[in-house]
């Protein structure tokens, strides 16, 4: 089938090669130029296992054209929107703008009837509008779908090829049987489809967002519980995620989530919940409040340790470990706000650093984790990182100025670290509370 991909982020990147991957002719299209040509020497701008390769494949056997030319959509079948819907700026809603703009490059360039099919993240009736828009503008006849995507960055290929779910949001029979054909071998599979409409595809994914934030809130709750109760978060979530209804994953509890779409989305949600007059949407409210507090937290914790010199080494920019995205990091956040508060902040991420170095260059970075811990007064571990969790205590302490740590994850061995004479502050760790 012939099929444009619009948009060629985390999302559209890895869409466009998967559906080459499964024998479809895909243009990408991007109005980002060095992107569009970075992708056609076969590199990926950004870290996802897997993905360089599928790249490099579809582009070896034609099967995907990166462009920047709308012309080269004009006669696909199928386009489909993958643009960002970041949150409104200065606002809490969802900004449409470039997914408004990718719907007007169709209505422009296609050339024959055709399905458009959204991907992005976007408030429910945002379909609709976008319907009724084709409809006017577009010299072709249209018909559109919501087919949202459920992806985690880092590992977005395996999700994309392997997903848990398939959600196709139609109006008509047709579009179904179209997209059933897009997706034939992930439904050969036996990848479960759930036919619906528009409205509740688009509401399904913000709504599955929601829960994976609020889970995240109500264990960051249970975490300062423990910490101010006496009892150890590490154990109460064993016991809490060997409930087969409970389940162990997403039960991490530390700075709360982070990322190109939790918070946005959760906000977006909130903000249409209260615009459609939903009281009980004050509940979703909470979970970011809840969230941006253990960013408050954690900065508490290293004041609390600093000292007069305030010299930090923080470890870890990414929103998460496994990732080199500083979107919206909790990590990079807290590291900014101390900045702010007057601290000299160095910096190590194993993989985020040039990134965070762009987004944050008032900040110091270190190549090595002992270069930051070099003199440091306080050591503030934000990001997961396997690396960090296997880091040696010991060899660490003489490093220091002070040996103080803030574990804000959950990822070091609080017993180790306090035994080669380490202070440890863990978010939410009663026993090695200071
Ligand atoms: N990042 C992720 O893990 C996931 C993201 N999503 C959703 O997917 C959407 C895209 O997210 P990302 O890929 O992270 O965004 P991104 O910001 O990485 O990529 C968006 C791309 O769209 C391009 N673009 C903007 N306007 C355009 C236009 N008019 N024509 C052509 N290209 C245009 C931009 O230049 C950029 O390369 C969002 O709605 C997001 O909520 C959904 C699932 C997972
Ligand atoms: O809409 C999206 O873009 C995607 O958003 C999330 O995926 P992602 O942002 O890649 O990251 P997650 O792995 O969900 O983690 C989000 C944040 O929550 C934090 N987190 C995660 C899990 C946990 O137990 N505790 C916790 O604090 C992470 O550190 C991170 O900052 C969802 O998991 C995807 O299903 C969704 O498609």
């Amino acid at each position: 089938m012939k099929i444009s991909v619009i948009g060629t982020g985390y999302l559209g990147a890895t869409h466009a090669a998967c559906l080459a991957s499964y024998g479809h002719d895909v243009v990408a299209l991007d109005v980002d130029e060095s992107r569009v040509r970075t992708l056609a020497a076969g590199h990926v701008p950004f870290h996802e296992p897997g993905l360089d390769e599928l790249v490099v494949d579809g582009l070896r056997t034609g099967r995907l054209r990166p462009t920047s030319d709308p012309a080269a959509i004009g006669d696909a079948e199928i386009h489909f929107l993958c643009v960002g819907t970041p949150q409104v700026p200065g606002g809490r809603g969802a900004d449409l703008t470039a997914l408004d703009g990718a719907a007007a490059t169709v209505a422009r360039a296609a050339r024959q009837p055709c399905l458009v099919v959204g991907r992005s993240t976007v408030p429910v009736g945002t379909a609709d509008a976008l319907a009724a828009r084709m409809e006017t503008e577009a010299a072709v006849p249209v018909s559109l779908a919501w087919n949202p995507e459920f992806l985690r960055e880092g590992r977005a290929v395996e999700d994309s090829l392997r997903p848990d779910r398939l959600v196709l949001g139609v109006a008509d029979d047709a579009a179904y049987v179209t997209l059933s054909a897009v997706y034939a071998p992930v439904v050969a599979a036996g990848v479960q489809v759930i036919r619906t409409d528009r409205r509740t595809a688009e509401l399904a994914k913000t709504s599955a967002n929601v829960m994976l934030a609020s889970r995240i809130s109500v264990v960051n709750v249970l975490s300062e519980m423990c910490e101010r109760a006496g009892a150890d978060i590490g154990d109460l979530v064993r016991v809490l995620g060997s409930d087969p209804r409970i389940g162990p994953d997403v039960l991490q509890p530390g700075l709360g989530f982070g990322g190109s779409c939790l918070p946005k989305d959760t906000r977006a949600f909130v903000a249409q919940g209260r615009e459609l007059g939903v009281e009980s949407v004050a509940l979703i409210h909470e979970v970011d409040m809840v969230n941006m507090r253990q960013r408050a937290r954690a900065i508490d914790a290293v004041r609390r340790a600093w000292g007069s010199r305030r010299r930090v080494a923080v470890l870890g920019a990414a929103f998460k470990q496994g990732s080199d995205d500083v979107r919206d990091s909790p990590a990079l956040d807290v590291a900014r706000t101390l900045h702010h508060l007057g601290a000299t902040v160095m910096v190590h991420d194993p993989l985020a650093a040039e990134a965070a170095r762009r987004a944050a260059p008032e900040l110091g970075y270190a190549d090595d984790v002992e270069s930051a811990v070099r003199d440091a007064d306080v050591v503030a571990v934000l990001t997961p990182w396997e690396e960090y969790t296997g880091l040696d205590p010991v060899s660490l302490y003489d490093l220091a100025a002070s040996p103080s740590v803030v574990d804000a994850r959950g990822c070091l061995d609080a017993d180790k670290w306090t035994a080669a004479g380490w202070r440890f502050h863990g978010l939410g760790r009663s026993s090695c509370a200071s």
